[in-house]
């Protein structure tokens, strides 16, 4: 088939489907090439793709035997020309058309922004495993999610990730999509966050096109929703995300979904939408601790390097940043941008003192708030003693032990030297605190009832 007739078969389509389908599916599909009875047709991702083959592959096979009576099938590949701002290499999407009715390409179609909307979420290409520092506290994180983007049989349903505010849900999510996009093409990858799927919902309701929804996220392999805890007390979102969810848990297809706390903290969300959360692995990834803001820190240097070749900096300035600044690891991106701006702006090193002159507005933001007068009551409180047992001489477990976890609080969350911490708790000496400390650490990786508490305690006081 010609260049020219390709063209004849696109204008004939633009009748058939409408302006609107036209523009968001088939003015971007380039012919590749016809070999053996078969049409090549590229498209710009490996999702248009299917969703061209599925709702116009019988309209366009028409269109296409009607100039060319040879061909007789039709295959869709994923193509760069086919979207001149793809930064995908070609590559097959292995979607094949056999004859066969396609019902929404019968219909007349109808002008839509629904069909563009429901191009999945773009990806950011920097969101990856190989620039995703690993520490403790999201190494189970990682584990999960480099399992899930291996695409082998799924073993749970869902990948619920859960954590505080620019922790790297968003940037694992983007991992495993990008990770899947390369290794395994072939299969229907949609990202998407909470509030897109309600908006696209709310948009398909309108224009009377719940099917058309409903069909196209169910035919998917994999779909990751971010901030799930958008949907919550949103009832008719919640339902159409409710069936979704168990229509491609019962095709065994993957689901991942990322919220800001646990799917049993969510108390806004259906029950029967916390519980099917909860019947897959949940994990979660735990504030940033000194070593993985440090790691985090060192990897963002290094990934600059090339933009600003002339860069100095003196010793101890990460060590600085990474002691002062927040758990927050956009806030810690955020300095180092606009260290790395100034310093290149004014020729200077970055010095300790550049660093505190340039982001005095950040790290007094990020000034630790939490005093151990705060631990104490709320430690008080959760093991139900008093203040005066928690402070005092008294040696027996019952206080001993929730004495031991406000200590290693106060050493993990406030700035205070072990002395000074010691003071607090009735004048007890540095040593006795360093043993509090060990304890709990050991305690943690042996009862998981102390793992939990200490998790708890630190959230609440964070909060
Ligand atoms: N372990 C990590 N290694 C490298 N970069 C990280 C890591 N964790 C977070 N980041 C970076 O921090 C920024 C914020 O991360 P991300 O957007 O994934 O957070 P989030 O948990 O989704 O937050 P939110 O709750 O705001 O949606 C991103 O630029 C991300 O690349």
């Amino acid at each position: 088939m010609t260049k020219d007739q390709w063209g004849a078969v696109k204008q004939n389509l633009l009748a058939n489907v409408g302006q609107h389908n036209y523009k968001s599916w088939i003015e971007p599909l380039v012919l590749d090439r016809t070999e053996d009875g078969v049409a090549v047709i590229g498209a710009p991702n490996s999702y248009a793709g299917t969703y061209v083959s599925r709702n116009f592959g019988d309209l366009i096979l028409g269109e296409v035997s009607s100039v060319n009576q040879q061909i007789r099938r039709l295959e869709f590949i994923v193509s760069q020309a086919a979207n001149v701002n793809a930064a995908e290499p070609a590559r097959p999407a292995q979607v094949e058309v056999e004859p066969a009715p396609a019902p929404e390409a019968a219909k007349p179609a109808k002008p839509s922004a629904l069909d563009a909307m429901l191009q999945p979420a773009p990806l950011d290409p920097r969101f990856t495993f190989d620039s995703f520092v690993v520490g403790k506290p999201n190494e189970l994180a990682h584990a999960a999610a480099r399992r899930v983007a291996e695409g082998g049989p799924v073993t749970f349903n869902p990948l619920f990730l859960y954590g505080g505010v620019g922790l790297g849900k968003t940037h694992l999510m983007h991992a495993i999509a990008n990770e899947l996009q390369k290794n395994r093409p072939e299969l229907t990858v949609v990202y998407l966050s909470a509030e897109q799927f309600m908006y696209r919902f709310v948009q398909a309701i309108r224009e009377r096109r719940t099917m058309d929804f409903k069909s196209l996220f169910r035919t998917v392999d994999v779909l990751m929703v971010d901030d799930v805890q958008f949907i919550a007390g949103k009832d008719s979102t919640q339902e159409e995300f409710f069936h979704t969810f168990n229509a491609l848990v019962d095709q065994n297809k993957q689901i991942i979904i990322s919220g800001d706390r646990a799917p049993g903290e969510m108390t806004d969300m259906e029950e029967r939408i916390r519980s099917r959360m909860q019947c897959g692995l949940i994990v979660d990834l735990h504030p940033t601790d000194y070593e993985l803001r440090l790691g985090i820190l060192q990897s963002k240097v290094d990934a600059q390097r090339s933009q600003y070749p002339d860069l100095k900096m003196a010793d101890g300035v990460l060590e600085f940043l990474a002691h002062r600044i927040s758990t927050n690891v956009r806030v810690l991106e955020g300095a180092l941008t606009r260290l790395f701006a100034f310093s290149s702006l004014v020729g200077r090193e970055i010095t300790l003192d550049l660093t505190q002159e340039c982001l005095a507005d950040i790290l007094r933001a990020s000034e630790r708030k939490i005093t151990v007068e705060e631990i104490q009551r709320k430690v008080a409180e959760h093991y139900n003693i008093r203040m005066s047992d928690l402070i005092g001489p008294k040696r027996v477990r019952t206080y001993a032990r929730p004495r031991q976890v406000a200590m290693y609080l106060a050493k993990q969350l406030t700035s205070r030297s072990l002395p000074e911490i010691g003071r607090r708790f009735g004048g007890r000496d540095h040593t006795t605190v360093i043993h509090g400390v060990r304890r709990v650490e050991e305690l943690k990786q042996q009862d998981g009832q102390i793992a939990e508490d200490i998790e708890l305690l630190r959230r609440a006081l964070e909060a």
